[in-house]
Protein backbone atom coordinates (compact mmCIF):
# COMPACT_ATOMS: atom_id res chain seq x y z
CA UNK A 1 0.00 0.00 0.00
CA UNK A 2 2.13 2.80 -1.46
CA UNK A 3 -0.91 5.03 -1.97
CA UNK A 4 -1.03 8.50 0.00
CA UNK A 5 -2.90 8.04 2.97
CA UNK A 6 -3.08 11.29 4.48
CA UNK A 7 -6.01 12.95 3.08
CA UNK A 8 -7.57 9.66 3.68
CA UNK A 9 -12.01 9.58 4.08
CA UNK A 10 -14.10 6.78 3.87
CA UNK A 11 -13.96 5.77 0.19
CA UNK A 12 -17.11 3.99 -1.40
CA UNK A 13 -15.65 1.85 -4.91
CA UNK A 14 -14.53 -1.97 -4.07
CA UNK A 15 -10.71 -1.44 -5.41
CA UNK A 16 -10.11 2.02 -3.27
CA UNK A 17 -11.52 0.27 0.06
CA UNK A 18 -9.40 -3.01 -0.28
CA UNK A 19 -6.46 -0.11 -0.67
CA UNK A 20 -7.30 1.17 2.74
CA UNK A 21 -7.96 -1.89 4.45
CA UNK A 22 -5.41 -2.62 7.19
CA UNK A 23 -4.97 -6.07 8.84
CA UNK A 24 -4.82 -6.20 13.11
CA UNK A 25 -3.49 -9.74 14.34
CA UNK A 26 -4.73 -9.59 17.87
CA UNK A 27 -7.98 -8.29 19.54
CA UNK A 28 -6.41 -7.50 23.01
CA UNK A 29 -6.37 -4.05 24.15
CA UNK A 30 -4.03 -2.44 21.92
CA UNK A 31 -5.54 -4.07 18.70
CA UNK A 32 -8.68 -2.80 19.43
CA UNK A 33 -7.80 0.56 20.65
CA UNK A 34 -5.60 0.80 17.58
CA UNK A 35 -8.63 -0.36 15.16
CA UNK A 36 -10.77 1.88 17.08
CA UNK A 37 -8.92 4.91 16.02
CA UNK A 38 -8.07 3.39 12.37
CA UNK A 39 -12.01 3.20 11.99
CA UNK A 40 -12.46 6.97 12.64
CA UNK A 41 -9.68 7.65 10.44
CA UNK A 42 -11.49 6.08 7.50
CA UNK A 43 -9.91 3.22 7.32
CA UNK A 44 -11.55 -0.38 7.19
CA UNK A 45 -9.82 -3.12 9.41
CA UNK A 46 -9.93 -6.85 9.33
CA UNK A 47 -8.68 -8.17 12.53
CA UNK A 48 -6.84 -11.81 12.72
CA UNK A 49 -7.77 -13.65 15.47
CA UNK A 50 -6.83 -17.26 16.94
CA UNK A 51 -10.77 -17.62 17.66
CA UNK A 52 -12.66 -15.32 15.20
CA UNK A 53 -15.89 -16.96 16.49
CA UNK A 54 -15.35 -15.74 19.84
CA UNK A 55 -13.45 -12.24 19.84
CA UNK A 56 -15.62 -9.87 21.69
CA UNK A 57 -15.65 -6.18 22.61
CA UNK A 58 -14.57 -4.94 18.79
CA UNK A 59 -14.74 -1.61 17.58
CA UNK A 60 -17.93 -1.33 15.43
CA UNK A 61 -17.51 -1.73 11.29
CA UNK A 62 -14.86 -4.31 12.24
CA UNK A 63 -14.44 -7.66 10.96
CA UNK A 64 -12.88 -10.74 12.05
CA UNK A 65 -10.77 -13.54 10.28
CA UNK A 66 -8.70 -16.33 10.92
CA UNK A 67 -4.90 -15.07 10.67
CA UNK A 68 -4.16 -15.96 7.20
CA UNK A 69 -7.69 -15.07 5.93
CA UNK A 70 -7.49 -11.49 7.03
CA UNK A 71 -3.83 -11.44 6.03
CA UNK A 72 -4.66 -12.05 2.33
CA UNK A 73 -7.36 -9.10 2.52
CA UNK A 74 -4.91 -5.90 3.13
CA UNK A 75 -1.24 -5.44 2.23
CA UNK A 76 -0.26 -3.75 5.89
CA UNK A 77 -0.59 -5.93 9.14
CA UNK A 78 -0.34 -4.57 12.73
CA UNK A 79 0.87 -7.39 14.74
CA UNK A 80 -0.51 -6.59 18.35
CA UNK A 81 0.58 -9.46 19.91
CA UNK A 82 3.18 -9.83 23.03
CA UNK A 83 5.93 -10.52 21.53
CA UNK A 84 6.58 -14.32 23.34
CA UNK A 85 3.63 -15.31 20.97
CA UNK A 86 5.41 -14.34 17.85
CA UNK A 87 6.03 -17.77 16.39
CA UNK A 88 2.54 -18.20 15.18
CA UNK A 89 3.69 -16.32 12.33
CA UNK A 90 5.88 -18.60 11.13
CA UNK A 91 2.69 -20.50 9.91
CA UNK A 92 1.87 -17.53 7.50
CA UNK A 93 4.95 -16.74 5.94
CA UNK A 94 3.68 -17.79 2.48
CA UNK A 95 0.73 -15.71 3.56
CA UNK A 96 3.34 -12.39 5.01
CA UNK A 97 5.49 -12.83 1.52
CA UNK A 98 5.90 -9.29 0.28
CA UNK A 99 3.61 -7.46 3.33
CA UNK A 100 4.29 -4.94 5.49
CA UNK A 101 4.47 -6.14 9.26
CA UNK A 102 3.90 -3.72 11.66
CA UNK A 103 5.58 -4.42 15.10
CA UNK A 104 3.88 -2.11 17.50
CA UNK A 105 5.50 -3.81 20.78
CA UNK A 106 7.05 -2.80 23.63
CA UNK A 107 9.05 -5.02 26.84
CA UNK A 108 9.03 -4.64 30.34
CA UNK A 109 12.69 -4.16 30.77
CA UNK A 110 15.10 -2.12 28.89
CA UNK A 111 17.28 -4.34 26.84
CA UNK A 112 15.23 -7.27 27.52
CA UNK A 113 16.21 -8.85 24.85
CA UNK A 114 19.53 -9.57 22.73
CA UNK A 115 17.59 -8.49 19.23
CA UNK A 116 14.78 -5.87 19.12
CA UNK A 117 11.00 -7.05 19.17
CA UNK A 118 10.63 -5.91 15.20
CA UNK A 119 14.01 -7.46 14.26
CA UNK A 120 13.10 -10.86 16.03
CA UNK A 121 9.95 -10.61 14.17
CA UNK A 122 12.08 -9.85 10.49
CA UNK A 123 13.88 -13.09 11.51
CA UNK A 124 10.68 -15.54 12.09
CA UNK A 125 9.26 -13.80 8.62
CA UNK A 126 12.03 -13.41 6.40
CA UNK A 127 9.94 -12.46 3.64
CA UNK A 128 8.01 -9.57 5.06
CA UNK A 129 8.76 -6.09 5.74
CA UNK A 130 8.78 -5.61 8.81
CA UNK A 131 8.23 -1.61 10.44
CA UNK A 132 8.77 -0.99 14.00
CA UNK A 133 5.92 1.62 15.25
CA UNK A 134 3.07 2.71 17.49
CA UNK A 135 5.11 1.97 20.76
CA UNK A 136 5.35 5.19 22.09
CA UNK A 137 1.30 5.75 21.53
CA UNK A 138 -0.27 3.90 24.37
CA UNK A 139 -3.98 2.00 23.73
CA UNK A 140 -5.54 4.20 26.46
CA UNK A 141 -4.15 7.64 24.21
CA UNK A 142 -5.33 6.00 21.18
CA UNK A 143 -8.89 5.15 22.78
CA UNK A 144 -9.49 8.33 24.47
CA UNK A 145 -7.93 10.74 21.97
CA UNK A 146 -5.81 12.38 24.91
CA UNK A 147 -2.84 12.00 22.01
CA UNK A 148 -1.42 15.63 23.36
CA UNK A 149 1.86 14.11 25.43
CA UNK A 150 2.51 11.12 22.65
CA UNK A 151 1.87 12.16 19.36
CA UNK A 152 5.20 11.37 18.12
CA UNK A 153 5.34 7.88 16.46
CA UNK A 154 8.86 6.49 15.96
CA UNK A 155 9.16 4.50 12.64
CA UNK A 156 12.23 2.76 11.24
CA UNK A 157 12.71 -0.36 8.38
CA UNK A 158 14.90 -1.41 6.62
CA UNK A 159 12.40 -0.92 3.81
CA UNK A 160 12.31 2.42 2.77
CA UNK A 161 8.53 1.86 0.84
CA UNK A 162 6.97 0.07 3.63
CA UNK A 163 8.21 2.94 5.85
CA UNK A 164 6.81 5.56 4.22
CA UNK A 165 3.27 3.64 3.68
CA UNK A 166 3.64 3.67 7.88
CA UNK A 167 4.50 6.71 7.98
CA UNK A 168 1.05 7.96 5.92
CA UNK A 169 -0.82 5.84 8.06
CA UNK A 170 0.63 7.67 10.98
CA UNK A 171 -0.95 10.97 9.70
CA UNK A 172 -3.64 10.10 8.54
CA UNK A 173 -4.67 9.08 12.21
CA UNK A 174 -3.82 12.50 13.41
CA UNK A 175 0.02 11.67 14.55
CA UNK A 176 3.32 13.07 13.75
CA UNK A 177 5.98 10.59 12.32
CA UNK A 178 9.75 10.40 13.06
CA UNK A 179 11.82 8.76 10.93
CA UNK A 180 14.41 6.90 12.71
CA UNK A 181 16.04 4.93 9.78
CA UNK A 182 16.37 1.28 9.82
CA UNK A 183 15.56 -1.69 11.70
CA UNK A 184 18.76 -1.59 13.50
CA UNK A 185 17.20 1.88 15.42
CA UNK A 186 14.54 -0.21 16.34
CA UNK A 187 16.25 -1.05 19.93
CA UNK A 188 16.22 2.45 20.56
CA UNK A 189 12.45 3.10 19.70
CA UNK A 190 11.35 0.01 21.66
CA UNK A 191 13.70 1.46 24.45
CA UNK A 192 12.57 4.61 24.46
CA UNK A 193 8.63 4.28 26.32
CA UNK A 194 10.60 2.42 29.14
CA UNK A 195 12.94 4.95 30.74
CA UNK A 196 11.85 7.15 32.79
CA UNK A 197 12.37 11.00 32.90
CA UNK A 198 15.88 10.09 31.68
CA UNK A 199 17.18 13.64 31.59
CA UNK A 200 15.46 14.52 34.70
CA UNK A 201 17.84 11.67 36.53
CA UNK A 202 20.63 13.49 37.65
CA UNK A 203 19.56 16.60 38.49
CA UNK A 204 16.81 15.20 40.52
CA UNK A 205 19.63 13.38 42.14
CA UNK A 206 21.55 16.37 42.70
CA UNK A 207 18.28 18.04 44.37
CA UNK A 208 17.40 15.29 46.62
CA UNK A 209 21.45 15.25 47.84
CA UNK A 210 21.29 19.37 48.32
CA UNK A 211 17.91 19.17 50.12
CA UNK A 212 18.72 16.09 52.77
CA UNK A 213 22.51 17.29 53.31
CA UNK A 214 21.01 21.14 53.65
CA UNK A 215 18.06 19.71 55.62
CA UNK A 216 20.59 17.82 58.29
CA UNK A 217 22.76 21.02 58.32
CA UNK A 218 19.74 22.97 59.46
CA UNK A 219 18.37 20.37 61.89
CA UNK A 220 21.92 19.94 63.31
CA UNK A 221 22.46 23.64 63.74
CA UNK A 222 19.34 24.79 64.83
CA UNK A 223 17.15 22.48 66.35
CA UNK A 224 19.57 19.79 67.98
CA UNK A 225 22.01 22.42 68.83
CA UNK A 226 19.28 24.31 71.19
CA UNK A 227 17.91 20.84 72.38
CA UNK A 228 21.27 19.68 73.80
CA UNK A 229 22.74 23.16 74.79
CA UNK A 230 19.76 25.18 75.83
CA UNK A 231 17.57 22.16 76.62
CA UNK A 232 14.75 23.75 74.41
CA UNK A 233 12.55 21.99 72.44
CA UNK A 234 11.89 23.74 69.15
CA UNK A 235 11.31 20.91 66.76
CA UNK A 236 8.35 22.60 65.37
CA UNK A 237 10.47 24.71 63.53
CA UNK A 238 10.88 21.99 60.92
CA UNK A 239 7.80 22.62 59.15
CA UNK A 240 8.17 26.03 58.10
CA UNK A 241 11.49 27.72 59.20
CA UNK A 242 13.67 24.93 58.38
CA UNK A 243 11.88 24.00 55.12
CA UNK A 244 11.73 28.21 54.31
CA UNK A 245 15.65 27.69 54.86
CA UNK A 246 16.35 24.40 52.72
CA UNK A 247 14.34 25.63 49.70
CA UNK A 248 16.15 28.87 48.97
CA UNK A 249 19.53 27.22 49.50
CA UNK A 250 19.17 24.69 47.53
CA UNK A 251 17.44 26.97 44.93
CA UNK A 252 20.14 29.22 44.75
CA UNK A 253 22.98 26.34 44.77
CA UNK A 254 21.12 24.83 42.05
CA UNK A 255 20.28 28.31 40.01
CA UNK A 256 24.53 28.55 40.39
CA UNK A 257 24.48 25.26 38.91
CA UNK A 258 23.24 26.02 36.05
CA UNK A 259 25.95 28.55 34.90
CA UNK A 260 29.41 26.92 36.41
CA UNK A 261 29.21 24.31 32.90
CA UNK A 262 29.43 27.50 30.85
CA UNK A 263 32.39 29.10 33.06
CA UNK A 264 34.40 25.62 32.83
CA UNK A 265 33.36 25.22 29.28
CA UNK A 266 35.18 28.62 28.56
CA UNK A 267 38.24 28.10 31.07
CA UNK A 268 38.92 24.78 29.18
CA UNK A 269 38.31 26.44 25.54
CA UNK A 270 40.86 29.31 26.65
CA UNK A 271 43.60 26.61 28.26
CA UNK A 272 43.47 24.29 25.03
CA UNK A 273 43.27 27.51 23.03
CA UNK A 274 40.24 25.79 21.02
CA UNK A 275 36.85 25.20 20.46
CA UNK A 276 37.06 21.79 17.99
CA UNK A 277 37.91 19.30 21.07
CA UNK A 278 35.57 17.34 22.90
CA UNK A 279 34.49 18.73 26.34
CA UNK A 280 35.07 15.66 29.05
CA UNK A 281 31.71 13.79 29.53
CA UNK A 282 30.93 14.92 32.98
CA UNK A 283 30.91 18.65 31.29
CA UNK A 284 28.52 17.43 28.23
CA UNK A 285 26.18 15.59 30.76
CA UNK A 286 25.88 18.12 33.13
CA UNK A 287 25.30 20.79 30.50
CA UNK A 288 22.47 18.72 28.40
CA UNK A 289 20.68 18.92 32.40
CA UNK A 290 20.69 22.70 32.29
CA UNK A 291 17.41 23.23 31.78
CA UNK A 292 16.50 20.68 34.19
CA UNK A 293 18.68 22.55 36.94
CA UNK A 294 16.93 25.83 35.97
CA UNK A 295 13.20 24.33 36.34
CA UNK A 296 13.90 22.38 39.81
CA UNK A 297 15.67 25.78 41.26
CA UNK A 298 12.76 27.93 40.16
CA UNK A 299 10.58 25.18 41.60
CA UNK A 300 12.16 25.39 44.67
CA UNK A 301 12.30 29.48 44.25
CA UNK A 302 8.40 29.45 43.90
CA UNK A 303 8.25 27.34 47.18
CA UNK A 304 10.40 29.89 49.21
CA UNK A 305 8.21 32.69 48.19
CA UNK A 306 4.80 30.62 49.23
CA UNK A 307 6.27 29.88 52.59
CA UNK A 308 7.45 33.61 53.01
CA UNK A 309 4.52 35.13 51.91
CA UNK A 310 2.76 32.63 54.90
CA UNK A 311 5.53 34.05 57.83
CA UNK A 312 2.56 36.67 59.01
CA UNK A 313 -0.06 34.00 59.56
CA UNK A 314 1.97 32.03 61.85
CA UNK A 315 1.61 31.62 65.55
CA UNK A 316 4.91 31.32 66.62
CA UNK A 317 5.47 34.81 64.50
CA UNK A 318 2.32 36.58 65.82
CA UNK A 319 3.22 35.37 69.65
CA UNK A 320 6.20 36.73 69.34
CA UNK A 321 5.26 40.33 67.77
CA UNK A 322 2.52 40.22 70.83
CA UNK A 323 5.05 39.46 73.34
CA UNK A 324 8.14 42.13 71.93
CA UNK A 325 5.22 45.28 72.51
CA UNK A 326 4.21 43.43 75.65
CA UNK A 327 7.96 43.93 77.00
CA UNK A 328 8.28 46.80 76.21
CA UNK A 329 5.04 48.24 77.46
CA UNK A 330 5.82 46.93 80.99
CA UNK A 331 9.93 48.27 80.94
CA UNK A 332 7.83 51.54 79.83
CA UNK A 333 10.41 52.19 76.81
CA UNK A 334 10.21 52.62 72.86
CA UNK A 335 12.51 51.27 70.33
CA UNK A 336 13.67 53.71 68.31
CA UNK A 337 13.35 53.77 64.18
CA UNK A 338 16.33 52.02 62.69
CA UNK A 339 16.91 53.77 59.41
CA UNK A 340 19.86 51.09 58.63
CA UNK A 341 17.63 48.08 59.22
CA UNK A 342 14.69 49.67 57.28
CA UNK A 343 16.79 49.95 53.79
CA UNK A 344 18.27 46.51 54.54
CA UNK A 345 15.19 44.44 55.10
CA UNK A 346 13.39 46.35 52.20
CA UNK A 347 16.59 45.96 50.14
CA UNK A 348 16.32 42.24 50.62
CA UNK A 349 13.06 41.77 50.43
CA UNK A 350 12.91 44.04 46.83
CA UNK A 351 16.08 42.09 45.27
CA UNK A 352 13.95 38.86 46.55
CA UNK A 353 10.97 39.95 44.48
CA UNK A 354 13.20 41.08 41.45
CA UNK A 355 15.07 37.73 41.31
CA UNK A 356 11.97 35.71 41.37
CA UNK A 357 10.10 37.43 38.82
CA UNK A 358 13.20 37.32 36.62
CA UNK A 359 13.49 33.51 37.85
CA UNK A 360 9.69 32.62 36.21
CA UNK A 361 11.09 34.84 33.06
CA UNK A 362 13.91 32.57 32.23
CA UNK A 363 11.33 29.11 33.28
CA UNK A 364 8.76 30.58 30.69
CA UNK A 365 11.24 31.08 28.21
CA UNK A 366 12.61 27.65 28.54
CA UNK A 367 9.04 26.35 27.51
CA UNK A 368 9.21 25.00 23.94
CA UNK A 369 6.00 26.63 23.05
CA UNK A 370 7.43 30.08 23.73
CA UNK A 371 11.69 29.30 22.65
CA UNK A 372 10.09 28.41 19.32
CA UNK A 373 8.95 31.65 18.87
CA UNK A 374 12.15 33.59 19.57
CA UNK A 375 15.52 33.08 17.71
CA UNK A 376 18.22 31.93 18.49
CA UNK A 377 19.83 35.04 19.30
CA UNK A 378 16.98 35.95 21.32
CA UNK A 379 17.01 32.96 23.40
CA UNK A 380 20.43 33.13 24.16
CA UNK A 381 20.18 36.72 25.52
CA UNK A 382 17.50 36.15 27.90
CA UNK A 383 19.04 32.67 29.04
CA UNK A 384 22.74 33.88 29.28
CA UNK A 385 22.01 37.33 30.20
CA UNK A 386 19.00 37.17 31.80
CA UNK A 387 20.08 34.30 33.68
CA UNK A 388 23.02 35.80 35.71
CA UNK A 389 21.06 39.22 36.16
CA UNK A 390 19.13 36.67 38.47
CA UNK A 391 21.84 34.95 40.00
CA UNK A 392 23.44 38.25 40.89
CA UNK A 393 19.98 39.45 42.32
CA UNK A 394 19.36 36.42 44.02
CA UNK A 395 22.66 36.30 45.32
CA UNK A 396 22.17 39.55 46.63
CA UNK A 397 19.04 38.75 48.63
CA UNK A 398 20.94 36.41 50.28
CA UNK A 399 23.82 38.51 50.98
CA UNK A 400 22.09 41.05 52.66
CA UNK A 401 19.38 38.90 54.47
CA UNK A 402 22.84 37.24 56.07
CA UNK A 403 24.51 40.99 56.38
CA UNK A 404 27.32 40.63 58.91
CA UNK A 405 25.99 37.69 60.64
CA UNK A 406 28.92 35.52 59.43
CA UNK A 407 30.99 37.71 61.28
CA UNK A 408 29.52 37.24 64.39
CA UNK A 409 31.13 33.91 66.19
CA UNK A 410 28.10 33.62 68.80
CA UNK A 411 26.23 32.43 65.49
CA UNK A 412 28.46 30.15 64.99
CA UNK A 413 27.63 26.74 66.28
CA UNK A 414 29.40 24.27 67.39
CA UNK A 415 31.73 25.92 64.63
CA UNK A 416 29.43 26.04 61.96
CA UNK A 417 28.94 28.83 59.99
CA UNK A 418 24.91 30.14 59.60
CA UNK A 419 23.06 27.91 56.92
CA UNK A 420 22.78 30.75 54.37
CA UNK A 421 26.16 30.98 54.01
CA UNK A 422 26.62 27.15 52.54
CA UNK A 423 24.15 29.14 49.55
CA UNK A 424 26.39 31.54 48.54
CA UNK A 425 29.75 29.71 48.05
CA UNK A 426 28.54 28.36 44.82
CA UNK A 427 27.05 31.18 43.08
CA UNK A 428 29.88 33.70 44.62
CA UNK A 429 32.34 31.27 42.89
CA UNK A 430 30.36 31.36 39.23
CA UNK A 431 29.91 35.17 39.57
CA UNK A 432 33.82 35.86 40.85
CA UNK A 433 34.87 33.53 37.81
CA UNK A 434 32.11 35.12 35.26
CA UNK A 435 33.80 38.42 35.97
CA UNK A 436 37.24 37.22 35.03
CA UNK A 437 35.82 35.71 32.18
CA UNK A 438 34.41 38.87 30.75
CA UNK A 439 37.65 40.98 31.49
CA UNK A 440 37.94 42.43 28.14
CA UNK A 441 41.73 41.08 27.20
CA UNK A 442 39.89 37.39 28.08
CA UNK A 443 36.31 38.46 26.42
CA UNK A 444 37.85 39.05 22.88
CA UNK A 445 40.49 35.74 23.22
CA UNK A 446 37.02 33.35 23.66
CA UNK A 447 35.08 35.00 21.62
CA UNK A 448 38.08 34.50 18.94
CA UNK A 449 38.28 30.93 19.99
CA UNK A 450 34.40 30.80 19.43
CA UNK A 451 34.83 31.91 15.96
CA UNK A 452 36.78 29.08 14.96
CA UNK A 453 39.92 30.65 16.05
CA UNK A 454 42.72 27.88 16.98
CA UNK A 455 46.23 27.94 18.88
CA UNK A 456 48.49 25.53 17.65
CA UNK A 457 50.35 24.42 21.12
CA UNK A 458 53.05 22.36 19.32
CA UNK A 459 54.75 24.86 16.85
CA UNK A 460 53.12 28.11 18.52
CA UNK A 461 51.76 28.68 15.43
CA UNK A 462 48.46 30.46 15.28
CA UNK A 463 45.57 28.85 12.85
CA UNK A 464 42.79 30.25 11.49
CA UNK A 465 39.69 28.32 11.31
CA UNK A 466 39.65 25.90 8.44
CA UNK A 467 43.16 25.30 8.06
CA UNK A 468 43.16 22.55 11.17
CA UNK A 469 40.53 19.44 10.55
CA UNK A 470 37.55 19.51 12.44
CA UNK A 471 37.66 16.01 14.58
CA UNK A 472 34.89 17.10 17.23
CA UNK A 473 31.98 19.19 17.92
CA UNK A 474 32.66 22.21 19.89
N1 LIG B 1 -1.48 -1.86 25.78
C1 LIG B 1 -0.80 -0.79 25.42
O1 LIG B 1 -1.07 0.34 25.87
C2 LIG B 1 0.32 -0.94 24.45
C3 LIG B 1 0.65 -2.16 23.92
N2 LIG B 1 1.65 -2.28 23.00
C4 LIG B 1 2.01 -3.58 22.44
O2 LIG B 1 0.89 -4.14 21.75
C5 LIG B 1 0.95 -5.56 21.81
C6 LIG B 1 -0.39 -6.09 22.31
O3 LIG B 1 -0.61 -5.55 23.60
P1 LIG B 1 -2.02 -5.76 24.34
O4 LIG B 1 -3.12 -5.64 23.37
O5 LIG B 1 -2.01 -4.86 25.50
O6 LIG B 1 -1.91 -7.29 24.82
P2 LIG B 1 -3.07 -8.27 25.19
O7 LIG B 1 -2.44 -9.35 26.00
O8 LIG B 1 -4.24 -7.54 25.72
O9 LIG B 1 -3.55 -8.85 23.77
C7 LIG B 1 -2.72 -9.55 22.95
C8 LIG B 1 -3.55 -10.32 21.93
O10 LIG B 1 -2.66 -11.19 21.31
C9 LIG B 1 -3.34 -12.38 20.90
N3 LIG B 1 -2.62 -13.53 21.40
C10 LIG B 1 -2.44 -13.94 22.67
N4 LIG B 1 -1.72 -15.08 22.73
C11 LIG B 1 -1.45 -15.41 21.45
C12 LIG B 1 -0.75 -16.49 20.85
N5 LIG B 1 -0.18 -17.45 21.58
N6 LIG B 1 -0.64 -16.50 19.52
C13 LIG B 1 -1.21 -15.55 18.76
N7 LIG B 1 -1.90 -14.51 19.27
C14 LIG B 1 -2.01 -14.44 20.59
C15 LIG B 1 -4.72 -12.33 21.50
O11 LIG B 1 -5.66 -11.99 20.48
P3 LIG B 1 -6.59 -13.13 19.82
O12 LIG B 1 -7.23 -13.84 20.97
O13 LIG B 1 -7.56 -12.34 19.00
O14 LIG B 1 -5.72 -14.01 19.02
C16 LIG B 1 -4.62 -11.21 22.52
O15 LIG B 1 -5.82 -10.53 22.69
C17 LIG B 1 2.10 -5.91 22.76
O16 LIG B 1 3.23 -6.27 22.01
C18 LIG B 1 2.37 -4.62 23.49
O17 LIG B 1 3.72 -4.50 23.88
C19 LIG B 1 2.33 -1.17 22.55
C20 LIG B 1 2.04 0.08 23.03
C21 LIG B 1 1.05 0.29 24.06
FE1 LIG C 1 14.57 34.77 50.51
Amino acid sequence: MEANCSNMTPLSSDSAEKENTVCIFGTGDYGRSLGFKMLQSGFSVIYGSRNPSSASLLPKGAEVLSHSEAARKSQIIFVAVQRDHYSFVTKLSKVLEGKILVDVSNNLKINQYSESNAEYLAQLVPDAKVVKAFNTVSAWALQSGTLDASRQVFVCSNDSKAKHAVMDIVRALGLIPHDHGSLAASKEVENYPLQLFPTWRLPLYICAGLTVLIFLYCLITDIIYSAITEEKDISFRIAISIANKVFPIVSLILLALVYIPGVFAAIIQLYRGSKYKRFPDWLDQWMLCRKQLGLIALSYALLHAIYTLVIPIRYYVRYRINSNIITQILKNETRTFDNTLAWRTDAYIALGILGFFFYVLLGITSLPSVSNAVNWREFRFVQSKLGYLTLVLCTGHALIFGWDKFLSFSRYRWYLPPAYTLSLVVPCTVLVLKLILILPCLDRRITKIRQGWEKSSSAGKEFENGDVPLQTKM
